[in-house]
Parts: C-alpha cells; structure tokens; sequence
C-alpha cells in the first residue's frame, strides 16, 4: 500500500466507501464481510487477524481473520484461532499500549525466542511483516488488529482502525446483552425445571442442560455427605467421564474425606472455587478420568452444596471459565433438588416399607379373625402344647407335612405370647436363593457387595422383641444354618459387611415338613442347629389322621367362601361329605381350603353334591376301604346311610333297610335318632 497505489483522492473514496460500508454492520458477521473487502483491497494477497480482549481483562482470542492467498497448516491455524494468549505476551502488549501501528519482522521476533504459536504460523504462511494497530474505542481498548503487510499508510490504517473499534465495540456489547438475556431465559427455564425435579435422573438432565447451555460445562461429579457427616459419597456423575458403573462399583476409591485439603477449601469457602487440576489436585478420581478424557480442561470448579447451615455435599465441575455468582445461584437451587429428590426417595422407601408392614398386618387381621378350626383329638393335643408354650420365649418347632397348618399354629403362638403387641416376622427359607439369604436375615451394610446401594435391615432386626418364623427351616443351606446357630446362640447379629455387633431379643418359631431328624443323618442339617431348635417341638397330624374335623374344615371353609363371593353359604350333601372323608387329602387343610373354594366358585346349586377329586393312585375315594379309619360308630352310621339309600328310605317291611341289616325295625329306628341321621342324609341322593 502505497501512495502509487492508493493516491490521495483514493484514498479518500476508500474510507468513505468503507465508513458507508460500515454504517450498515450490526453484527460479527457483517463487520467479517466489509473488513475482508476493505482489506483485499489494499492488500489482495495479505492476511489480517483481529483479536478481542476477553471479559477476564487478560487474554486476547481471534475476532476476525482472513488467510488471504497464502498456503498453511490447517491444525496450526486451528490452534492458533482456538487459543487464548496472555496480553502481556512480549507482542500483543507492544501493541495495545503503542498509539502507532507497530511493523513487527517475524523472523526476527522468533529469533529473540517468543514461543508463540502464532508467529509459528506466520512464518508458516509465509508473512514476513506484520503490522499491528491497537483497537480502541475511545480510551477503552477494544482488542487489536495484526496485517501482514510491508507498508504502513498510517492515516488510512488509523482510519479503517477506529471504525472498526467502534463496530466491535457496538457488537459486543450487543452480543453481551443478548448472551445475559439467553442466559435469563436459561435460568428461568432451569428454575422452573428444577422445581419439578423428584427423582434422581431428571435432576442429572436438567443439571446437564443447564451447565452445558450456560458455561458450556458438564458436571464432573456429585457428591453428597454421608451419614458419618465424613464421607462424600458419589451420587450423580458424569458418564462421559467416566465408564458405565464404574464409579457404582469402585464407591469406595472415588469417595472423598471432608478433612481432605481442598475438600474442606471448598466447604469453608462461601463461593465455588477454582481448583487446577495439575497443580492443586490430589483428588484421585478427578485425576484419573478428567485427565485421561479432558486434557484440554485443566480447571476445576468446586462447589459446596448446602441446606441452610446444613451441608449436603458438593459438586466438581469442568469448565474454563464459569461465572461465580451465576454458579452459586445454580449450586443453591441444586442443593434444593437434591434434598427434595432424596426426601422422595425416602417417602418411596417408606411407602415401600409401610406397604409392607400393610401386608404383614392383613395377614395377621385374617389369621386373627381365622380361627384353627377342629376340635378332634389330635388337635386337642396340639392346642395343650400351645397353651404350655405360648407365653414362654422358648424356641418352637413345628413339624408337619405341607399344608398342616403349621404357619397358623405359629401365628396362634405368637399371638397368645406376651409379644402380640408387634409383628411376627415371616422368612420362607425356601423361596430365597442362598446366595441371598443371609442379606435378608441379618441385613446388609451398603456397599457389603455389588447390588447393595443401600443398608437394608434384616429380618432379624426387624423381629427384634417380636417372633421370628422360620418356615421351611429345613431348606436351609449349611453355611448359614452355621450363621443362624452363632445368632441362636449369642442372641446378637451383625450385618452383612458390618463391623459391628447388634443385641437382639426375639423369640424363634421354625416349621420344616421335612424330617429333620433323616436330614441331620444325611448330613444336610447340622445337628447342634437342630438341638437348638428342637426345644419344644409341635408335631401337627396330617389332615387323613383326624377325618373326624374333616366335617367342620369343610363347613367354615364353604361358609368363608361363600360369603366372600356374596353367595348364601352351600349346603353339602351326605354324599360329597363321605367323598372328602375317604380322600387322602395329600395336601392336606390347604387341598381342602382350595377344593372348596374352587367347588363354591363353581356351583351352580345351592347345595354341593360331588367333589371331583384327583385319583390318586392307590388312593380311593369307597368309602369301605377307609374303614380303618373309622370308628366302629362312624362305620355302623355311614353303612346304615348307605343301605338306607338304597331302600330309597323306607326302613321297615320287605325291601325294607332293616331286613338288609338283618336287625328289627325298631331297632333300626332307635340306632337312626342315635347316630342323628336325618333324613337328609339319605333321601338328598
Ligand atoms: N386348623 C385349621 N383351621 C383353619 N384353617 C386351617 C387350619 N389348618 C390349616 N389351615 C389353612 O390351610 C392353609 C395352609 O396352612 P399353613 O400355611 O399354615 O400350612 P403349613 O403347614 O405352614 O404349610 P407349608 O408347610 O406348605 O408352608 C392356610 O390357608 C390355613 O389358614
């Protein structure tokens, strides 16, 4: 550029073609088209670069640049525009406190040993002076303006130069007023998003938004203070940084201690603070993954999370450049959030838990409104055994094939016991994989093993001052049969993963159908277990045992059923009950309960005539060949019912039941109203 070129007149048109231009710039875009075309102007090969000051006072970026024709390393270039460089680099400080453009030798500069990336790429592309002009607007500098060049016509620069201060003077202030109303918006959205928040997941997606829209930041880690009031646990993470579960598993590794140096930094500090990754931290985790994902980001913010005067815990957060007190309105309505979903979580766990003690209390209002029903003999025993036991806190064993009622019985034992007032605790020993077992029994710790994110109180602790069932004790694996026999014994637990021991009181009610006896023999129960056990055992007599409560059975059973489906309670007939009576009943009270259900739910009369029961084989439903079962009574009544039958009911007379029975009328008459059978009984057929 010189006067050859640009004369005087020109000179004058080329400002004032550029001044016209530049009335119409209004943002960064169109300020990039009139600044290229002025300077191809001047310069058709030259390149240019314009830098602004950043809002920290101390960095310069690229605002504006043109490579003009030159050729370049396009990842130095990309470097070069990327990076932010100190504004007293030994360069660009020259620049901005100097009122004339400022010729710069590159070659030279380089040789003195500035190590700048970008006089690497002039000397790339070839440029070998540059002229650089500072930007300002008024006495506000702006930024600067670098222009490989070999001349300076310094009024046209100057003038070009001023103009362009002033646009990005305008353009940025407008671009700030524009990002605080974006970044309003944003606010508001994440206030009301926040609000919303219960469960653990939206808060990490409305986090997430929030941070990456407003500092284009991601939230490294949460932590929240454990209930040592020591320990800072991970809660939410970021899984860009790190691997799925891998914080999950490695809890431990990647939790803090608040008496670590920059954790109680954090927590003394009323503001986030700004933590070097390098330099300041020890904080293993942050070490491992940010630097292994991240190196471009070497800064830290750390910020305390607090109810109150409550500490919650904390958050990391990886940015370069995060405005304080936006951040601490953020961390504020953080804290709410993650106090409000852990409250949620607890109300859900309370929920879970009351459902629970729900289900326990309508089993126990259903077996309390149920009464045992038979009066034979052998339940008479059983109830004797009972009323001994009951009030004692001595260790029942019920024994007894499946559907006895064992579970009944313990229920009736529990509430006759002097510890009615709590629940009893069920555990089905059956119906857990070993491997489960003892976390149910005695609780866990968190973190005992993988799965166990929470503490969990074990049934035994549940049953403390209360009963503890013990149904199919039997099934028991040996290893914790071992465990089981230490709590009997020392009457204390410990939880899973726990270091501490828990004094118990609870009072133990087993029930096996297995023979537990055979078990020890053949190895799969240990005998002191079974001592220990076997202090008061009840042995509860198969259903084919006591035919003499078959009857009742069936009457509370239809009459239950009945009037749980709304139906006036069914008759059974004679017959049906014979039926029942010479059945095996296998599954003994509970194939009872179950046929007359199904039986009442099926009928369509109001009086029940026959039962489809399974043939067994070897079992029979003739009546003769249970016979041995009966009483003599029993036998004289149920054949007399029979021949009756088939007499069609007449009792005297040729064709007469008498004359079959080989006895006379009267008699015949007088065993009828002994034995109470009613007409019913045989004419009903
Ligand atoms: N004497 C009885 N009176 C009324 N109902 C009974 C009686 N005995 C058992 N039942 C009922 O029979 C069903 C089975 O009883 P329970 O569950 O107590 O048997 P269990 O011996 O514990 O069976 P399992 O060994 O299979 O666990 C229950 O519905 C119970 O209410």
């Amino acid at each position: 550029m010189n006067d050859e070129i640009l004369p005087k007149e020109s000179e004058k048109s080329f400002l004032l073609d550029f001044s016209n231009d530049m009335t119409a710039v209004r943002s960064r875009e169109d300020l990039a088209v009139v600044v290229r075309k002025a300077f191809r102007k001047l310069n058709p090969d030259g390149g240019y670069v314009i830098r602004k000051i950043n809002s920290d006072g101390k960095t310069m970026s690229a605002y504006l640049h043109d490579t003009g024709s030159a050729t370049f390393d396009k990842r130095l270039l990309e470097k070069v525009l990327a990076e932010k460089y100190p504004i007293q680099d030994g360069i660009q400080n020259r620049i901005v406190e100097s009122y004339i453009p400022l010729l710069f030798n590159v070659r030279r500069e380089l040789q003195r040993g500035y190590d700048l990336s970008y006089l690497d790429l002039w000397e790339n592309m070839g440029f070998q002076t540059m002229v650089g002009i500072a930007l300002r607007n008024g006495d506000a500098n702006v930024g600067l303006l670098l222009l490989s060049i070999n001349e300076i016509n310094i009024p046209i620069l100057q003038g070009i130069c001023s103009q362009i201060a002033i646009a990005m003077g305008n353009i940025m202030a407008n671009e700030e007023i524009l990002r605080r109303q974006a970044e309003q918006q944003l606010m508001l959205k994440f206030s009301s998003d926040i609000t919303g928040v219960k469960a653990k997941v939206e808060l990490d997606y409305v986090i997430s938004n929030v941070l990456q829209g407003l500092f284009r930041t991601r939230i490294a880690v949460l932590y929240l203070l454990a209930e040592d009031q020591v320990t800072l646990r991970p809660y939410l993470f970021d899984r860009q940084f790190f691997q799925e579960n891998e914080v999950a598993e490695h809890e431990e590794f990647y939790s803090l201690n608040i008496n670590e140096e920059h954790v109680r930094l954090v927590f003394e500090s009323g503001q986030p603070v700004l933590l070097d990754i390098d330099e300041n931290l020890e904080v293993k985790c942050l070490k491992l993954s940010i630097q292994r994902e991240q190196r471009r980001l070497n800064t830290v913010y750390a910020s305390a999370l607090r109810l109150g005067d409550q500490k919650l815990g904390m958050v990391w957060m990886l940015g370069d450049h995060i405005s304080g007190p936006l951040l601490q309105g953020i961390c504020a309505q953080i804290s709410t959030a993650v106090s409000n979903v852990l409250s949620h979580e607890q109300i859900l766990r309370l929920k879970k838990q009351l459902e629970d003690e729900n289900d326990y209390l309508k089993q126990q209002l259903n077996t309390n409104f149920q009464e045992i029903v038979g009066s034979g003999q052998a339940m008479q025993q059983v109830y004797r055994l009972i009323s001994l036991v009951a009030e004692s806190n001595a260790t029942v064993l019920l024994l007894g094939e499946t559907g006895t009622g064992k579970e009944l019985i313990a229920r009736a034992i529990h509430h006759a016991s002097a510890r009615k007032e709590r629940l009893m605790i069920k555990v089905n020993c059956a119906a857990l994989p070993a491997s489960l077992i003892e976390s149910e029994l005695f609780g866990h710790e968190r973190g005992a093993f993988t799965g166990a994110v929470e503490r969990r109180i074990g049934k035994f602790e549940l049953a403390n001052d209360s009963t503890l069932f013990l149904d199919e004790v039997g099934e028991m694996p040996l290893e914790t049969q071992a465990k089981l026999l230490r709590v009997l014994q020392e009457k204390e637990i410990e939880r899973v993963g726990g270091k501490t021991t828990i004094k118990l009181n609870v009072r133990i009610i087993a029930a096996t159908n297995r023979d537990l006896e055979a078990e020890v023999k053949a190895g799969r129960f240990r005998p002191d277990l079974y001592y220990r056990l076997n202090v008061f055992p009840i042995e509860l007599p198969p259903l084919r045992d006591r035919r003499e409560d078959i009857e009742s059975l069936t009457g509370f059973f239809l009459s239950k059923f009945s009037k749980s489906i709304g139906k006036k309670t069914l008759k059974l007939s004679a017959n049906a009950l014979l039926q029942l009576q010479a059945y095996r009943w296998p599954g003994n009270v509970r194939e009872l309960e179950h046929l007359i259900e199904r039986s009442v739910i099926l009928a369509t009369e109001p009086m029940i005539r026959k039962f489809f029961l399974p043939q067994a084989k070897g079992a029979t439903t003739d009546v003769h060949a249970m016979q041995s079962d009966l009483t003599l009574e029993d036998v004289e009544r149920l054949h007399i019912i029979q021949v009756l039958r088939r007499c069609g009911g007449k009792i005297s007379g040729i064709g007469g039941a008498a004359e079959i029975l080989g006895i006379p009328g009267n008699t015949l008459h007088s065993k009828i109203r002994k034995l109470g059978i009613s007409k019913a009984d045989y004419y009903a057929h």
